[in-house]
């Protein structure tokens, strides 16, 4: 059953907790009668300085959601709160100007700011430092690896001043051990800034291993179905044994929406 639409409403009122609050969010593309329901009465909400992953069958919404959240879309019914946070949105491609250098790229995302040239470029090596790309400035996106492309969109997300960066399979194009020292890094980061992160991922170990909360969306329309807390230590490494048996347990409820939804 899905619920009736409702109004629309995203609100950007100051407050502190939480740093993004979804209430009876339902995302319909197209028109009721030929249209396609993505997202159905989604209720999630993310505290400031807190890690969680979505997980569900491909088509479930997840991008949907995050393309919500960040504003790119509009809610077809129910509101999305983030009170007065800024957000980054990440994808899978860095998405990098391929003709400017990294640091111009980062620069990209100061432009906003009240700052001349010669200070965002302080500022973006700022940022590259932070993402261990320091002496990278001056190269091109083409002369970087995968990783460090992603480590350059990954600075360019800070420089926007984002509380709150959504994040859709940042590293499913990545080898293992890339992905490994990424997961290190944006642990580091998440922590030392205290950020809101929603983060989008097929691999079910990636999520326990970042997450603080790991949530299952139901197959398309996407609605929540289980939110797993990962109360495990953190330095978390991917392949240990209590990262796989939590992983373990999530990716057979993960199975059992997938095949409910090839019935
Ligand atoms: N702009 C759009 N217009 C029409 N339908 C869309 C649009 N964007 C997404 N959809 C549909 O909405 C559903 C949810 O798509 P979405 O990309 O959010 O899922 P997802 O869970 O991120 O998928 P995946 O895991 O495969 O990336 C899919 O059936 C998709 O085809």
């Amino acid at each position: 059953m899905t619920a009736p639409l409702k109004e629309h409403a995203v609100s950007r009122t100051e407050g502190t907790s939480p740093a993004v609050r979804l209430t009876g969010v339902s995302k319909m593309y197209g028109t009721s009668k030929g249209g396609l329901l993505a997202l159905d009465n989604v209720d999630l909400t993310v505290a400031q300085g807190e890690f969680v992953c979505l997980l569900g069958a491909s088509g479930c919404g997840k991008s949907t959601m995050l393309s919500l959240v960040a504003g790119l879309d509009a809610a077809s019914a129910g509101t999305i709160e983030l009170g007065d946070r800024r957000v980054a949105l990440m994808f899978q491609e860095p998405a990098l100007f391929p003709w400017l250098t990294v640091s111009a790229n980062v620069e990209m995302a100061l432009r906003a700011k009240k700052l001349d040239k010669k200070e965002r470029r302080a500022k973006a090596q700022e940022f590259l430092e932070i993402v261990h790309l320091g002496g990278f400035g001056d190269k091109r996106p083409h002369e970087l690896s995968g990783g460090m492309r992603q480590r350059v969109a990954l600075a360019r997300s800070l420089a926007q001043d984002a509380d709150v960066l959504l994040m859709d399979e940042p590293f499913g194009a990545l080898d293992a051990m890339t992905r490994d020292l990424l997961h290190d890094e944006l642990e580091r980061i998440w922590r030392e800034r205290t950020l809101a992160v929603l983060f989008v991922t097929h691999n079910v170990r990636e999520a326990v291993r970042l997450g603080d909360r790991v949530i299952l969306l139901s197959s398309r329309p996407g609605k929540v179905v289980r939110d797993f807390p990962v109360t495990l230590a953190r330095p978390r490494r991917t392949d240990s044994s209590d990262v796989a048996s939590l992983a373990a347990e999530i990716t057979g409820h993960l199975r059992e929406e997938v095949v409910r939804h090839a019935r």
